[in-house]
């Protein structure tokens, strides 16, 4: 590792606050009555809640959802027995991990003590405070004795991270290694470096999958594990103690198929390699240095499979892919216990998930990479936000099934799609809108169906089952778009294909766009050269003729191009003068509407009127009371500047036009935000809590302050969404991700319902 990424790390940590975690309060703590619920005497009630049924712990406190993460210090990565404080930041790290990934809380307990006995009865006493108990950096033959004794002493799962996470991504990455190089498990032959918790836990659960026992052969600092050796042996190395004379990893590495290094940095030399059997798979798991590098593995065996625990290289198996997914399925229906079935649903899981489509937010948290199942992509990235969704539910089924769980989940399917919203912050806002889209999918035509993010939102809308989506574009470029993306949509089946210079309907769309644009100083000839040559027009013609119900544009090409196209050819709905465009920030407590983003550069008060009455309708549809601010460098007429004043106008059009909307302004936008502040400023204020929909004096204000959020809120941002058209029309913007597009897909499809 290099000095100069050392000091970044060192950085990382330090500042701004030294360390990686902080305690956040969930409930607010303003006032005196906040403080009497909180604490003395409402905080009673709660402790009576627990007395009178301990199951009510879950519900009054965050145990339900607290996980300690526990070590002594004895097996820090591969650095070692460096003690309970030093290895303090990578215990802060799994609580991060946990955190990120599958939203779990996490304390994290460093206990310095290194007698198993002693630290099993510390550890036994923290039941009350947690819902489960990571045991992490433990070192063998401790961590056994240790984790054995705990299982039998706690009724909530105890789990040692290093042994089974590390297991169960291996076991995954094993399978789906040897069905790429085509070997069957009961054939193959494994040698491990480094005979301790992690590597005995994988042979353990390979067994369980089928590879024999006789083809595994140990090896650890003292060599190979062979009977009658007594140095440095154990009872749990001695099962796998072999009658062999072989003495040296190099010595029983030759014939090997799989290499399993669980041990330290460096203990595999190149030159060995040559010895390994066809299509050897090597996962050099220590960290941070693994037993050999990846290059001068690929060096020396060109037709290896490599993996490392490290995230800087194709095919990290670590086991941060198991444990935050483990913990969530087993949280979430209160088992008791970790047990085998649980275990070996996850393998199948996350040995699953591998194969199905990578997501586009793995490929942009990987540079754009393409991820296909193959030899650099034998399991899923940690970034992978469907790992929740597909190992948790797994995970959870398995308890039941089992007996193991307290709380069964009534309904599987609802519970998947629950964490999905969790891990698409997005999609907590999208949630009515995609139910919506569910109940009777409509025909969405793509006008760029050749671009790959139009590929992946419709594939992944055909999934979501809400809507059918048509592509225009040429059927060879499609076909072989989907392929290189790894997707399973199939034409006709799932998705219709638009050819524009095969379009049957050709004569309906030329006449109907026709009929829109005669005025306009188009000559019938040049009408046709207008569908035939742009996308947009062609999509939008088909919509006008019913033989789409929503289209979607923008993904490629200026904005104002497609605007040109979509009010020309689709033009305004009855009683509306001016299209407009809203997007939306998802902030913490919910989306904050902003417009008009992209349409009219500087509206007047009438306008703005409209503006705020089409906007207010769709707020509408995400479930919400549209709360409206007008924004201004004003605060309610402490300005007379012509741009204060149309806001002023607006408001008073508002009043007579929507007077059932809560709508107040012109404001600043902190006051818009900030309730308490607006009441002590303006006590008459007609709109109550904080504003939902912010409508701005001009397209700028607008446009800039969406993108400042937008940056701010590091992305998690919706449309635009473009209102008041005749048909549904919606223009993405270039920047638009796969989640966008699909966010947009569901929105046109209730539109047009
Ligand atoms: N990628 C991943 O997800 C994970 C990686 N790991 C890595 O695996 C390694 C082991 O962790 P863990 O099992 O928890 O630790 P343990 O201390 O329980 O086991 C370490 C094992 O490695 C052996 N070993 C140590 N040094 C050498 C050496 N120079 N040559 C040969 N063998 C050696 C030890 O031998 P002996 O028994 O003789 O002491 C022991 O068998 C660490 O590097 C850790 O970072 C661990 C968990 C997950
Ligand atoms: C990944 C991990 O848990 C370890 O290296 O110890
Ligand atoms: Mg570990």
């Amino acid at each position: 590792m290099s000095e100069e990424f050392d000091q970044s790390a060192l950085e990382y940590h330090r500042f701004p606050k030294p360390g990686k975690l902080e305690i956040k309060a969930t409930k607010p703590l303003a006032n005196q009555r906040d403080l009497a619920l909180a604490y003395s005497p409402g905080v009673a009630a709660a402790c009576r809640e627990i007395t009178d049924d301990p199951i009510n712990a879950s519900e009054v406190t965050a145990r339900g959802n607290l996980v300690a993460v526990i070590s002594n210090g004895t097996a820090v990565l591969g650095l070692g027995a460096i003690g309970g404080l030093a290895s303090k930041p990578v215990m802060e790290g799994k609580a991060v991990l946990f955190k990120q990934f599958a939203d779990i809380d996490v304390f994290d307990i460093e206990i310095e003590e290194r007698d198993p006995e002693a630290f099993i009865e510390t550890v036994a006493r923290l039941e009350p405070t947690f819902g489960g108990i990571n045991l992490e950096d433990i070192k063998a033959p401790d961590c056994f004795i240790i984790e054995k004794a705990l299982k039998e002493r706690m009724g909530i799962p105890v789990f040692h991270d290093d042994q089974h996470g590390t297991a169960i991504v291996v076991c995954a990455a094993i399978l789906n290694g040897l069905r790429v190089v085509g070997k069957d498990i009961s054939k193959v032959r494994l040698v491990t470096a480094g005979a301790g918790a992690a590597a005995l836990a994988c042979v353990d659960l390979l067994v369980t999958l089928g590879l024999p026992k006789e083809n595994i052969t140990l090896t650890d600092i003292a060599g190979v594990v062979y009977e009658g050796r007594t140095e440095e042996m154990d009872p749990y190395k001695g099962r796998y103690a072999r009658d062999t004379e072989q003495r040296t990893l190099a010595e029983a590495i030759e014939g090997a198929d799989l290499f399993l290094g669980l041990s330290a940095g460096g203990v595999l030399k190149p030159e060995w390699l040559a010895k390994m059997a066809d299509s050897p798979i090597i996962m050099a798991l220590a960290n941070p240095v693994p037993e050999i590098m990846p290059d001068l593995a690929r060096e020396a065996r060109p037709d290896a499979i490599i993996a490392t625990g490290r995230s800087d290289y194709p095919n990290q198996v670590n086991n941060v892919l198991c444990f935050p997914f483990i913990f969530r399925g087993a949280l979430d229906c209160g088992a008791s216990e970790i047990n085998e079935a649980m275990k070996a649903a996850c393998v199948r899981a996350i040995a699953d998930l591998a194969m199905a489509e990578p997501s586009d937010i793995v490929r942009a948290a990987y540079g754009g990479h393409q991820l296909s199942f193959g030899r650099e992509y034998l399991i899923p990235k940690p970034f992978d936000p469907r790992l929740m969704e597909h190992l948790a539910p797994a995970v959870a089924r398995a308890a039941m099934e089992s007996g193991v769980a307290t709380r069964p989940i009534a309904d599987l399917e609802a519970y998947r799609r629950d964490l999905h919203t969790r891990s698409h912050r997005t999609g907590i806002a999208m949630k009515p809108v995609f139910d919506q889209a569910r109940i009777a999918p409509k025909r969405v035509v793509f006008a760029e169906g050749e671009e790959d993010r139009v590929l992946q939102a419709a594939q992944q809308a055909v999934a979501e089952g809400i809507a059918r989506p048509l592509l225009i574009g040429r059927p060879e470029v499609i076909g072989a778009r989907i392929e290189a993306l790894g997707l399973s949509m199939r034409p006709e089946q799932d998705f219709e294909l638009v050819v524009p210079c095969e379009n049957p309907n050709f004569e309906n769309h030329w006449q109907a766009v026709y009929d829109r644009v005669q005025r306009r100083g188009y000559a019938p000839d040049e009408t046709r050269e207008y569908i035939r040559n742009d996308p947009t027009v062609l999509a939008a013609a088909m919509v006008r003729c019913g033989d789409a119900d929503a289209m979607i544009c923008g993904v490629v090409g200026r904005y104002a191009r497609h605007l040109r196209h979509v009010e020309e050819v689709i033009g305004t709905a009855a009683g509306v003068t001016h299209l407009t465009a809203m997007n939306a920030v998802v902030l913490e407590n919910g989306p904050l509407f902003i417009a008009d983003t992209y349409v009219q550069a500087d509206p007047d008060a009438e306008q703005l009127a409209e503006i705020t009455r089409l906007c207010a309708a769709e707020v509408e549809r995400f479930g919400l009371t549209p709360k409206v601010a007008l924004l201004s460098h004003s605060n309610f007429g402490s300005h007379t500047s012509p741009s204060a004043q149309k806001m002023h106008n607006a408001l008073q059009l508002l009043r007579e036009q929507a007077p059932e909307l809560e709508v107040e302004g012109e404001m600043h936008a902190n006051l818009a935000l900030d309730p308490e502040g607006r009441l002590a400023r303006f006590p008459n204020s007609r709109l109550t809590g904080s504003a939902n929909l912010l409508i701005m004096p001009n397209q700028d204000a607008a446009n800039i302050a969406f993108n400042l959020l937008r940056m701010r809120d590091e992305g998690a941002s919706l449309g635009p969404i473009l209102l008041g058209s005749a048909h549904v029309a919606h223009i993405a913007t270039p920047s638009t991700t796969v989640r966008g597009l699909l966010n947009m897909t569901a929105l046109a499809a209730v539109q047009a319902g």
